[in-house]
């Protein structure tokens, strides 16, 4: 695997490359290089000297040499010479690094800040004689190139060094996965992403409709004061929380509000909370005048691992659960890791089935890290998260929403690929709907993927021992693998009910072995209804 820097900071003479780049460097322990220090250690003279020896052009080739050979074998915190992005062959490999999953962050210093500690330093050769009048000619060239091609910009005015560092750290460790399709996306995972929240929603929008439920109100205060910092009126909604706000009366209640407030084709929604409130949001969007943007920031792991990607909105009815709804993508998700702090042990715990659900359809690596982590996991403490463990949740978070990003990416409407992703939803919804939806989604879920489990096996598919697999690592994550609550019959009529089944065939989706998945159409009736009797322990 070829090494990338963590981060590349460009910049004007003076805007403190160097001594925030050390410190971006200390906080990701790793080394740090100056482009122009390396330059001069490489020529043995200073770069005054080369200048006037032999001009311009031949420092900005070795300059570019310089960099383009950090950039394909160096693993620390790069600094530019200011000039640097200003080579077509630097500002091209800057560009693919970015496409590398690579962060370039610039820094932009007030002005007379950075003239007065440019002009302090002898080793500027384009700033001898006149420093602050070819300093900013030079920022009026070079702004608008470093604007175009930094993905980190960060205004260091206001800002001690340690505080802009924390931030191109934050964005450094950022994770980024990518939906493709008709209207691609990213999903951003990291703390602070939720700073993003302007960027994604562009311009064009004039109001935000703010939705999210009471549990997140501390998260919902600090986008709301973001959005208005950014010019934005906010119209902030408040639902009922879980499974209460996905109902046809919360939406209505909303379109009300919507039309009284005179929200346009070019506003937004912003969905902010665990899955309930993201899916009711993304109904919202996805009917208010036909369609309106949204980007969904998603707060419970549940949330952050599968509800708020794959546009896959809706709301509750009496006939069963999501069954009223539409395919309808989001402009970008915000999964912003700080939010965990306040998401209570049975919560994080019940988005643990969905993890384990990427896992046994596909990446087999998240297995093999729960099983690693089952303990820490399932005590999980929100105000107590060491830098280990929560390395562990943002790595398990970025793989299942790739193993998701995978499905949706090609199959958007579930017309094959993405009924996958319903690996033991089968049952988990008819839980659910019985239990008049107390019982936690990802909860049901563990209980649907032991049952679809039993089943493939019954059936020949896979053998006992990963049944036993998915009932001892389910249950070391703390979720429950049997259920006990209603009669067969019941479950049978909603599986019947479930957006899989065609006509009178019931369909699930069953392992053949770890981490593949098949259709199972039409089985045969004693097997189901055995499978039922083995969840029942
Ligand atoms: N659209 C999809 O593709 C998709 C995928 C999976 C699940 N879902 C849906 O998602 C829902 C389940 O999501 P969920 O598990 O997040 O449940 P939830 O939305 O009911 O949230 C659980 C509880 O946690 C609270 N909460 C969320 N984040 C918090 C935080 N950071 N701090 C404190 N409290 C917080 C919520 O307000 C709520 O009280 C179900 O309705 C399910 O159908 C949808
Ligand atoms: O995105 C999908 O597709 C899924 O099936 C993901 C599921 O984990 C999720 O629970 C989804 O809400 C289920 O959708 P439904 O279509 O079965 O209601």
């Amino acid at each position: 695997m070829t090494l990338i820097p963590k981060a590349v900071l460009i910049g004007m003479p003076g805007a403190g490359k160097t001594r925030i780049g050390q410190d971006v460097a200390e906080l990701l322990n790793v080394p740090f290089v100056d482009s122009d220090v390396e330059i001069e250690e490489r020529e043995g003279v200073k770069i005054p000297q080369i200048f006037e020896t032999r001009g311009e052009a031949e420092f900005r080739r070795i300059e570019a040499d310089t960099i383009l050979e950090h950039l394909h074998d160096f693993e620390g915190v790069l600094s530019l010479g200011g000039g640097a992005p200003m080579t077509d062959r630097v500002y091209a490999a800057l560009e693919s690094y970015i496409g590398e999953g690579g962060t370039v962050a610039y820094l932009d210093a007030d002005p007379n800040e950075a003239i007065a500690r440019a002009s302090r330093s002898g080793n500027r050769p384009l700033l001898v004689d006149g420093a602050a009048k070819k300093w900013r000619k030079l920022y009026s060239q070079r702004r608008p190139v470093f604007e175009r091609l930094a993905n980190c910009i960060v205004h260091t005015k206001g800002k001690n060094p340690m505080q802009a560092a924390q931030n191109i750290a934050d964005s450094a460790n950022e994770r980024v996965v990518h939906v493709t399709g008709a209207d691609p996306y990213d999903v951003r995972i990291g703390s602070h992403v939720g700073s993003h929240l302007a960027e994604v929603l562009g311009d064009k929008p004039v109001r935000i409709a703010l939705i999210h439920t009471t549990p997140v109100q501390r998260h919902s205060d600090r986008a709301r004061t973001l959005l208005r910092r950014a010019g934005y009126e906010v119209s902030d909604i408040t639902i009922p929380d879980a499974e209460a706000g996905k109902t046809i009366e919360v939406a209505n209640g909303i379109w009300k509000r919507l039309g009284e407030e005179g929200f346009t084709r070019s506003d937004a929604v912003v969905g902010l909370g665990g899955g309930a409130a993201t899916d009711l949001a993304g109904f919202v969007a996805a009917t208010w005048m036909r369609g309106i943007r949204y980007v969904n920031c998603p707060t419970s792991l549940l949330a952050m691992v599968d509800a708020s990607t794959g546009g896959k909105t809706g709301i509750n009815t009496e006939a069963g659960k999501n069954l009223v709804g539409s395919f309808y993508t989001p402009a970008g998700v915000l999964a912003d890791l700080t939010t965990l702090a306040t998401l209570p042990n049975d919560i994080f715990v019940e988005g643990l089935g969905e993890v384990a659900k990427s896992g046994f359809i596909m990446d087999t690596e998240i297995l093999r890290i729960l099983e690693e982590n089952a303990d820490a996991l399932r005590i999980f403490d929100p105000e107590h998260v060491s830098d280990e463990l929560e390395h562990v949740i943002a790595e398990l978070i970025e793989r299942t929403v790739r193993v998701k990003a995978h499905h949706v990416s090609s199959d958007l409407k579930e017309k094959g690929l993405r009924e996958f992703l319903n690996y033991g939803h089968t049952m988990g919804h008819a839980i659910e709907k019985l239990e008049h939806f107390r019982w936690r989604h990802g909860n049901a879920v563990a209980v649907g993927m032991v049952y679809a489990a039993e089943l493939a096996h019954l059936l020949g598919y896979i053998d006992q021992d990963l049944v036993d697999y998915h009932r001892s690592l389910l249950s070391s994550l703390g979720l429950p693998t049997s259920w006990n609550g209603g009669s067969f019959e019941d479950v049978l009529a909603l599986m019947h009910r479930d957006k899989k089944a065609r006509g009178n065939m019931l369909r699930f989706v069953v392992l053949d072995r770890p981490g593949h998945v098949v259709h199972l159409d039409n089985p045969p009736a004693d097997a189901v209804e055995e499978a039922f009797r083995r969840i029942q322990q």
